[in-house]
């Protein structure tokens, strides 16, 4: 059992505040990802990286060029505390949890309640993989393995479409698993070029 046990969820975060303290690499690509997210992003940070800069430029997040101060956590359902700096991880994990939001601390994870993981993406499942905190390159490995089994969409599109048919036909429950295992292995064998299985 890991050392803090996790609830593992998805966020909704589209349309909702959420502060990204610091304006480096790291916090850049929680940026990229919280923006894929459709989440509303306010980044503090005396300085920022180019393609921060940019979407601050363009509109795409907003960015105070200043150091955090308590008051930047109002209103945020997440913070994100990214700068490096133990004393402003600290104080941002103190003024964050007096406020009950959740913070995910990539410098101090100790001084943190949320953890990001690994994403695979095959529309609509999303695989989050994490090790508790431990072993985050081997949580980028074992995400790039997964990446390689998982079946592409159009697998999901047929497991959508089956679907459709069995509620049309009324097919019983305890039928349908065993019904698209043979189903998938049909088309596997049907893809395989003549002669080659
Ligand atoms: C706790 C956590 C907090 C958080 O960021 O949420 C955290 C913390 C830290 N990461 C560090 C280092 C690295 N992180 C990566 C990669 C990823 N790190 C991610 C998540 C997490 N990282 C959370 C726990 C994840 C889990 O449970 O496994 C991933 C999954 C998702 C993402 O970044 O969004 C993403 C892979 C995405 C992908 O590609 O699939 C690599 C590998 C690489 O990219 O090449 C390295 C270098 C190798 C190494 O050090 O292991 C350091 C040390 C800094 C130092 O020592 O200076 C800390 C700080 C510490 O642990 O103290
Ligand atoms: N979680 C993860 O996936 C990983 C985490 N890390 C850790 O992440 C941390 C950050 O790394 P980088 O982005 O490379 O750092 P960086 O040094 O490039 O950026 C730090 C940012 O924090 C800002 N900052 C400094 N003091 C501040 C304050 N008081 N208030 C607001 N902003 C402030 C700076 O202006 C800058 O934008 C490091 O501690 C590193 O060890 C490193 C690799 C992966």
């Amino acid at each position: 059992m890991a050392e803090r046990p996790l609830y593992p969820l998805f966020l909704h975060l589209e349309g909702r505040d959420v502060l990204v303290v610091g304006a480096g690499s790291v916090a850049e690509k929680k940026v990229e990802d919280l923006l894929t997210a459709r989440a509303r992003v306010r980044v503090v940070a005396p300085r920022a990286t180019d393609r921060i800069r940019a979407l601050a430029g363009a509109g795409t997040l907003e960015w105070s060029a200043r150091a955090f101060t308590a008051s930047d956590v109002l209103g945020s359902w997440l913070v994100v505390s990214a700068t490096g700096s133990r004393a402003v991880a600290k104080r941002v994990f103190e003024e964050a949890e007096q406020r009950h939001v959740f913070v995910l601390a990539v410098d101090d994870p100790k001084r943190g309640s949320a953890i990001s993981s690994s994403v695979v993406r095959r529309d609509p499942f999303v695989v989050a993989i994490s090790s508790s905190g431990n072993a985050p390159a081997l949580t980028r490995l074992l995400r790039e393995l997964i990446e390689q089994i998982l079946p592409e969409e159009h697998w999901i599109r047929a497991a959508r479409d089956l679907r459709s048919l069995w509620r049309k036909e009324q097919v019983p429950m305890g039928s349908r698993f065993s019904e698209l295992v043979r189903a998938f292995k049909d088309r596997a064998t049907k893809k395989a070029p003549s002669g080659e299985k």
